[in-house]
């Protein structure tokens, strides 16, 4: 009887080895860590060659547990070997030169990055199973999802109809239904953004996951435009600069809360997402610089008819005019792009990022 070598396939995580032995029907197993970080392999098995003894060792690249793991099967030996410490190594052995009977197992290869996402995908799958035990222990589950169902609703019918009757007003009337887009969807638009409050309150009941500061600047930052500008200056009410703020505000939110609507119901339509996820990069600018031009429009209204003025005392004039206010809002407005704009692009990217995950 020879002693003969075995082909050897081996791929790595960070925190393990796998080698597979190519030797069906092994017997006599005799595996072993030597002292000098050498595995030391054994077995009588059946081989092209017949019944024959095969041995080979390995010196690893770095120290390994002296536990070792094995599986004999008809058809392979699997050998599953923890590393002392959670890296990734550039190679298996000591010896730089590959040795001839040792490949890499392609069934488990992965790469260093791939195996990090495997590494965060097995983390997260067993956050959301913590997550999800204690979610389902919350007895208003139900009344909770319920309720922010109807309030998705409610807000996806209201921007729709802003949405549709603003499309059907400028198809019909071209760029003269700019100049009445107040008198037409204002009521409707003031019902949405004075419901959008609760986004603001949600995140702080529990009810939503949403960001509580990005929503405050959100709702806030319209919630200014909408009723200190346009609501409270007839001036203001007929100027086109209406039409794109509401078009733009509108546009983005037929897509969120359906989005949102079908999250509630564990449901979700890629398309929906890439579009929730997605609009709001050319959405989001043009929206502020539409908001920016009609507060700049509002400036020389408020100076005129001193509404919001702040009385001052004799020695310092008269009144101090809101525009100066609001000039110190138009810097605030960038802020709150920059601040909203990279929570929307993490957002983005996290949405994305497990999404891939979940693939592998
Ligand atoms: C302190 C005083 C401030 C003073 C103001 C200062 C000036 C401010 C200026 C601001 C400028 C505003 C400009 C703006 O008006 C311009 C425009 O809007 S233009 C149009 C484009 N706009 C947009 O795209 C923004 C749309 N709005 C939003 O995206 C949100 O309001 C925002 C808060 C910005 C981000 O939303 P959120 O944090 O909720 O992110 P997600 O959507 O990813 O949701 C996170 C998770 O929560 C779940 N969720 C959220 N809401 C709901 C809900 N209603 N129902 C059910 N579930 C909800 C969602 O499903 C996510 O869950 P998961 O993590 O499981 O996926």
């Amino acid at each position: 009887m020879q002693i003969l070598t075995p082909h050897v396939y081996w791929a790595q995580r960070h925190g393990e080895i796998y080698l597979r032995v190519e030797l069906s029907d092994a017997k006599d197993l005799d595996i072993s860590l030597q002292e000098n970080n050498t595995l030391q392999f054994r077995a009588q098995a059946h081989g092209a060659k017949g019944d024959n003894e095969y041995e080979f060792s390995l010196e690893f690249l770095e120290p390994v547990r002296p536990e070792i793991n094995h599986k004999s099967t008809q058809r392979q030996v699997d050998i599953r070997i923890k590393k002392q410490e959670e890296r990734w190594w550039d190679r298996l052995t000591l010896q730089e030169k590959k040795p001839v009977f040792l490949a890499p197992d392609f069934d488990r290869w992965l790469d260093e990055s791939d195996a990090e996402m495997e590494l965060q995908a097995k983390e997260e799958k067993i956050h959301k199973i913590s997550v999800e035990s204690r979610v389902r222990k919350d007895p208003y589950l139900g009344l909770k999802k319920g309720y922010l169902f109807m309030y998705n609703l409610v807000q996806f019918l209201g921007f729709s109809w802003i949405f549709v009757n603003m499309t059907v007003r400028l198809l019909i009337l071209g760029q003269d239904s700019f100049y009445d887009t107040f008198h037409t969807t204002a009521d409707m638009m003031y019902f949405c953004q004075m419901m959008a409050v609760l986004e603001v309150i949600n995140p702080l009941l529990g009810l939503a996951k949403t960001g509580f500061f990005p929503a405050l600047i959100q709702v806030a930052g319209r919630n200014c435009i909408l009723f200190v500008i346009f609501g409270s200056l007839e001036e203001m009410q007929n100027k086109p600069v209406i039409f794109f703020v509401f078009y733009l505000w509108s546009t983005i939110e037929i897509f969120r809360y359906p989005f949102y609507m079908l999250a509630c119901i564990g449901t979700e339509w890629k398309l929906l997402t890439w579009l929730r996820y997605s609009l709001w990069i050319p959405l989001y600018p043009l929206g502020v610089v539409a908001e920016a031009v009609a507060v700049i429009q509002s400036l020389p209204i408020f100076d005129e008819t001193l509404l919001f003025s702040l009385p001052l005392p004799a020695v310092l004039g008269h009144s101090l005019s809101f525009s100066y206010i609001l000039q110190l809002y138009l810097v605030l407005m960038f802020l709150g792009l920059f601040i909203n704009f990279r929570h929307l692009y993490k957002q983005r990217k996290r949405r994305y990022r497990s999404r891939k995950r979940k693939v592998h």
